[in-house]
């Protein structure tokens, strides 16, 4: 089976990952997408961050009607911070006959280069890209890269870091969000 790993903190998930995550499942040869809730991403501080098992609760609930989107837990037993590359390893090891592909936001193209092993991942994976807005240039040497494949995804500008500072805030963010999270972030009280 071919598999798309979409990893985030998903701190928490909304419609601009749901939109994606579809879209590419719909209309690429992936027969599935796996969303991997990430304990703790090299680049980010842990801090405002939901607890791994309450994160893992809301993809749950946002992908339960979909067929083809599945929750993954896997990072949460391998070591912290975590580096795409190591879970990579763990995958293949665990799934000798799915190939692995990574999903990624064009933001996070451009620091790629910065990635523990990006040229290993680069070698072993196909990368799906999405378009995103935002500033800076993607580094000339993944431009046209055959394992690269650029996917013509609309695009969803939301962040959870905006949603997470609008719920402090008391404002209704409830059409950003798939409304059984939605609920559960408010009967559980999160980010207020
Ligand atoms: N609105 C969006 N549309 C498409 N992709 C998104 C969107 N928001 C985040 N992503 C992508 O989803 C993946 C997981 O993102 P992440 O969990 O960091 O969400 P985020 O909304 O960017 O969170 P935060 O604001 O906390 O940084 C990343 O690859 C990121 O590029
Ligand atoms: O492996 C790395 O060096 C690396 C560096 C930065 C980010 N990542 C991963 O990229 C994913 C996206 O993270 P985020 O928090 O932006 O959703 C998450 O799974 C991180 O662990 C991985």
């Amino acid at each position: 089976m071919k598999i798309g790993l979409y990893f985030g903190s998903f701190n928490p998930i909304h419609i601009g990952h749901l939109v994606i995550a579809n879209h590419i499942a719909e209309h690429s040869d992936l027969d599935q997408v796996w969303f991997v809730v990430t304990p703790h991403n090299p680049f980010k501080k842990k801090s405002s961050l939901l607890d791994n098992y309450q994160r893992l609760e809301l993809v749950y609930r946002a992908t339960k009607d979909y067929d083809k989107l599945k929750p993954s837990d896997i990072e949460f037993s391998l070591p912290q911070p975590n580096y795409t590359i190591n879970t990579l390893v763990h995958l293949q090891e665990k799934y000798p006959n799915h190939e692995f592909s990574l999903i990624m936001g064009e933001d996070n193209l451009k620091s790629f280069h910065k990635w523990k092993n990006y040229d290993v991942i680069l070698e072993n994976h196909d990368i799906y890209v999405y378009p995103r807005i935002s500033d800076n240039k993607v580094n000339t040497q993944f431009t046209g890269h055959k394992k690269i494949h650029v996917v013509n995804a609309p695009i969803m500008e939301l962040s959870s870091t905006f949603i997470r500072n609008a719920i402090k805030t008391r404002k209704n963010v409830k059409p950003m969000l798939p409304e059984n999270v939605w609920e559960y972030l408010d009967e559980m009280n999160f980010y207020r």
